[in-house]
């Protein structure tokens, strides 16, 4: 039996998706630790009340949005061990702080919901109208689509759900993996391919953040790491960062990884959709990080920035 001699701390976003992850990780942990007590501690942040539009917030650029108020908590140890959406991390942590943990990741994609004759992108009528939260989801769907109609929605998952009731939009666009850990996979009506719809870096996995100097958290959190997610994302979250950009931009990422070989896709779009820069590269998982610096380098040559930039105004 392993313990150990102190209680644990597990801090998080106060929303029903923060809060089915966090128990989920703290179910995990209780499995591997099962002589700790783990407490939770949910957290307000900047995030969960600034109802601005996604212009003016991918405009601010504001990095730590979800997740300051949450860092601040670990620094001054209120609480031990955060859990966070690692899309929404962003790709450096502050002094201090580390990743010590990302569990398994079990679904990237996009999920579509859609009103009766409207379940699928490709079935969509002209002029559809679809509600998204992201400017990269709406970058990518004006490109695979211009005809359709894509639209501003904010808010947590009931949030959206309830606007797709209403009458202003004929499908919506979010995380399949957020659903799936609110027990509302069964709502999905598409998986979006992601030749059609590249997801966000780090988009489904979950990220335990520890303080560096806590080596007692850091092995806790440790004992539910998944090595093949580590290198999948640390590629996908190099190629952001390489790109100077951060979880409001235009970009999507995804590694694969097949007998120890690492393949990380890239799109960097136009938000109106005219334009969307794809590469891929391979290589050693070993080189996880490289190989995302890398391509990231090869999209800037191709004209990434100035793609980013124009997102943002
Ligand atoms: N920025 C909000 C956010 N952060 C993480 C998820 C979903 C779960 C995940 O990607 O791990 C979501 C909602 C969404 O994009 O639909």
């Amino acid at each position: 039996m392993r313990g150990v001699s102190r209680s644990i701390t597990v801090g998080t976003r106060g929303s029903a998706l923060a809060l089915a992850q966090t128990r989920w990780v703290v179910a995990r942990l209780k499995e591997e630790w099962p002589d700790t007590e783990f407490r939770i501690q949910t957290i307000s942040t900047k995030g969960d009340r600034d109802r601005s539009s996604l212009e003016t917030l991918a405009q601010k650029g504001d990095k730590g949005f979800w997740v300051k108020e949450i860092e601040d908590a670990l620094l001054s140890s209120r609480i031990d061990i955060a859990v966070h959406s690692l899309k929404d991390l962003p790709t450096a942590q502050p002094e201090g702080l580390e990743i010590s943990s990302i569990p398994k990741r079990v679904e990237a994609r996009d999920a579509l919901i859609g009103k009766e004759g409207m379940k699928r992108l490709v079935d969509l009528p002209q002029g559809a109208r679809i509600g998204t939260s992201s400017v990269r989801r709406k970058a990518f769907l004006r490109a695979f689509r211009p005809d359709l109609d894509v639209k501003d929605l904010r808010g947590n998952v009931d949030t959206r759900l309830a606007a797709l009731a209403g009458n202003e939009y004929d499908a919506i666009i979010l995380a399949a993996a957020g659903l799936t850990r609110l027990e509302m996979r069964n709502r999905i009506d598409e998986l979006v391919d992601p030749d059609i719809l590249l997801p966000a870096p780090g988009q489904g996995a979950l990220a335990l953040e520890t303080r560096s100097d806590d080596d007692l958290a850091v092995e806790v959190a440790y004992a539910i790491h998944d090595r093949a997610t580590d290198d999948r994302t640390t590629a996908e979250r190099e190629f952001l960062a390489g790109l100077g950009a951060g979880c409001m931009a235009p970009v999507g990422a995804l590694a694969t990884l097949k007998g120890g070989v690492l393949t990380l896709e890239g799109w960097v779009g136009a938000l109106d959709g005219t334009q969307v820069i794809r590469a891929t590269i391979e290589g050693d998982a070993d080189e996880c990080a490289d190989l995302g610096a890398q391509l990231a380098e090869d999209m800037l040559a191709q004209g990434a920035q100035a793609l980013i930039d124009a997102a943002k105004v």
